[in-house]
């Protein structure tokens, strides 16, 4: 379970402070899918790099199963974004001249996982995300963007996370590609009881979240709820 705690974050340049958050407040069940939309600078992305400890807050805190992520040394943070957390990010940030095998993989080598077991570990996570088996030996960037971002969305999954942060996964797809990206998002939350929060322009795409939240002012509000 994830409850973050009126969350802050500041910036200030020169004598101007802005607060993109600003006291946010929510919990997310384990398995919840939950989106949040919000106009572009309302700072969805920022709250994404608090929940994902790649940023500090400037107050509140986030506790994940009860963990606080404000008392995490620099080293637990790392542990935490290595083990806890999976990206999907709209650039899919693959590595390209990878296979979409050793994508999958490199997460496991960097968590000490012997090779075979990585391996095998990889080929079912491509099959969990439908990458037809005759492209797993296929470089990254001979890949369409779906089967990029499904390839993401394995290696995201390798490490067995809590919680995945999906920040505009669909940006670079069409529209039914993204629909096959968010069913599939969806279906892993719900057979996994991994926790899926993803940040989207698409209001069509939120819609098929259970949980939908938007950020504006600083502030979150949940606008709609098909699942408690
Ligand atoms: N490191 C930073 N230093 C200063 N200002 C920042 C920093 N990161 C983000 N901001 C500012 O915080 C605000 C929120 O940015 P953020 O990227 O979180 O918005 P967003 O909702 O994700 O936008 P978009 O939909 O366009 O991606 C913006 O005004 C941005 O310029």
């Amino acid at each position: 379970m994830i409850e973050v705690k009126d969350l802050v974050r500041q910036f200030t340049s020169g004598d101007r402070t802005i607060k993109p958050v600003n006291g946010v407040s929510f919990t997310l069940e384990a398995g919840s899918f939950a989106s949040i939309v919000g106009k572009s600078g309302s700072g969805k992305s920022t709250l994404l790099s608090l929940l994902g400890a790649l940023d500090k807050p400037s107050g509140g805190d986030v506790l994940v199963d009860g963990v606080s992520l404000a008392s995490l040394s620099d080293a637990g943070r790392t542990a935490y974004r290595r083990k806890d957390i999976g990206f999907v990010f709209q650039q899919f940030n693959l590595v390209p001249n990878l296979s979409a095998l050793e994508n999958v993989m490199l997460p496991m080598e960097f968590a000490g996982v012997s090779r075979a077991a990585r391996k095998a570990r990889a080929q079912a996570l491509l099959e969990r995300v439908q990458l037809d088996a005759e492209k797993h030996g296929r470089k990254a960037n001979r890949l369409s963007g779906g089967e990029q971002q499904r390839v993401a969305i394995a290696r995201a999954l390798a490490n067995e996370p809590k919680l995945i942060l999906a920040d505009e996964p669909t940006g670079n797809l069409d529209e039914q590609t993204g629909e096959h990206i968010i069913a599939l998002l969806s279906s892993l939350a719900r057979e996994q009881g991994t926790t899926v929060l993803v940040v989207t322009h698409d209001r069509g795409l939120a819609r098929m979240t259970e949980r939908r939240f938007r950020l504006q002012q600083g502030r979150l509000e949940e606008e709609a709820r098909t699942r408690s």
